[in-house]
């Protein structure tokens, strides 16, 4: 399958540029999220495209297509809003036939909110969504979720980190017959990144290390998550004024040298390249980034057939939530939407470790085989919404 559409805006008050790329519509509709950072390219939003497109697939959202969005530009500019809000308007066109963009690295859910409602539009909808009496129904529900509360985060902020964690834990007890106890390394302490780390030490592991973009953080007793979470900026930074003295702090690029069973990359894509894969070693790799591995990486990773759980797998948990409430497929409580995320990553990480252990095969070339996105529909073009 080929990308439906690529769009490629410039910036009419700043040096930000962006693309939009569709990779598929299914029902005239896409999903995906918007990235606002300096190293975004376009070849980088055609992959992540592809890649939301085996993801809903992984996430049983058979009702939605893949898409992603990049703004090449510093997310804590002070303009920063007002180029996110210029790509929206540009983009807008696309978002009125049936995009269902959100946030991404780099931008936050309320902002998209704020936007639409600044721009007059609505959120996004195809005309199913908007007729059929089940989604509207659903719909109603989804903004008063992502705001309900669950154990200190609002939903929004846990679905995707405990989505990833819940597939850390279900691989970690595949291998070693029983949860926790392991030592964790994770890059990135934003959105997913915090939710992850307080979730893997409640379900019993150890967060030794947590890099964030100025900093790592290390202790071997285990890092206090919530001191961290209740003193980080906006930006998913840890506060440094708060570490304890057992804490070593580091440079962020060091985050591989850290000896630990599981690894969660959860912040920048390409992470783990030609250049420093072979620090991975023999620890679990559980990515809760977007496309974290390079492609030179990954045939490496291939050839040593490493235990790893995939983007596309394990971080689902945002677009899991917003394609079964819009269905009505979920109990509408926090700890029901997070007790469906849980159920459909860990199902699919079972299967996913099954199959490797019955074929061999490495598991990421099992996950695109089983998702592969089949399904290539057009814009709705009678709109009468
Ligand atoms: N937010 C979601 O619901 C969601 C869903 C699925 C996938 N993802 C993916 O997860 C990843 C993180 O997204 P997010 O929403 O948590 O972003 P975010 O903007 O909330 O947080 C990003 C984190 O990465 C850190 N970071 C930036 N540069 C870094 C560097 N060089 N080294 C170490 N850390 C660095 C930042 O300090 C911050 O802690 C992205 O790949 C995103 O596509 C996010």
């Amino acid at each position: 399958m080929k990308p439906y559409a690529i769009v490629e805006w410039n910036d009419t008050k700043s040096e930000a540029k962006g693309w939009l790329c569709v990779y598929n519509l299914v029902e005239h509709y896409s999903g995906g999220g918007v990235r606002m950072h300096p190293s975004v390219t376009k070849e980088e939003v055609i992959r992540l495209a592809k890649m939301m497109a085996y993801k809903y697939n992984a996430a049983g959202a058979d009702d939605c297509g893949g898409m992603k969005a990049g703004i090449v530009y510093d997310s804590k500019a002070p303009d920063a809003y007002e180029v996110l809000k210029r790509f929206i308007q540009a983009i807008r066109p696309y978002v009125d036939l049936g995009l269902g963009i959100g946030a991404d690295l780099g931008t936050k859910g309320p902002d998209f909110y704020k936007i639409f409602e600044e721009l007059g539009m609505r959120v996004p909808a195809t005309k199913t969504h908007c007729e059929d009496p089940v989604c509207i129904k659903g719909r109603e529900q989804i903004p008063i979720l992502v705001d309900a509360m669950i154990d200190g985060f609002t939903l929004n902020d846990a679905m995707t980190g405990y989505g990833v964690a819940f597939a850390a834990d279900e691989a970690w007890r595949i291998r070693h017959r029983e949860a926790g106890g392991a030592r964790v390394v994770i890059q990135g302490f934003g959105c997913v990144g915090a939710s992850c780390a307080a979730k893997m030490k409640q379900l019993g592991y150890t967060v030794i290390g947590i890099a964030d973009a100025q900093n790592l953080a290390v202790c071997e007793d285990g890092l206090d998550v919530a001191e961290l979470i209740a003193h980080k900026n906006q930006y998913g930074e840890m506060d440094p004024a708060y570490f304890p003295e057992n804490y070593a702090v580091r440079p962020n690029t060091e985050w591989l040298d850290v000896d630990c069973d599981i690894l969660i990359p959860a912040a920048l894509e390409d992470v783990i390249n030609a250049g420093n894969v072979d620090l991975l070693g023999d620890k679990l790799l559980v990515e809760g980034a977007n496309i974290p591995v390079s492609a030179e990486a990954d045939d490496i990773l291939r050839k040593r057939n490493v235990d790893m759980v995939p983007d596309f797998i394990a971080n689902v948990g945002a677009i899991r939530f917003f394609s079964r409430c819009r269905r009505c497929q979920i109990e509408f409580t926090a700890e029901g939407a997070i007790r469906d995320i849980e159920q459909g990553v860990r199902d699919n990480v079972r299967m996913l470790f099954a199959e490797k252990d019955e074929t061999g095969r490495y598991i990421r070339d099992i996950a695109f085989e089983r998702f592969e996105p089949t399904i290539q529909t057009d814009f709705e073009f009678t709109s009468n919404r």
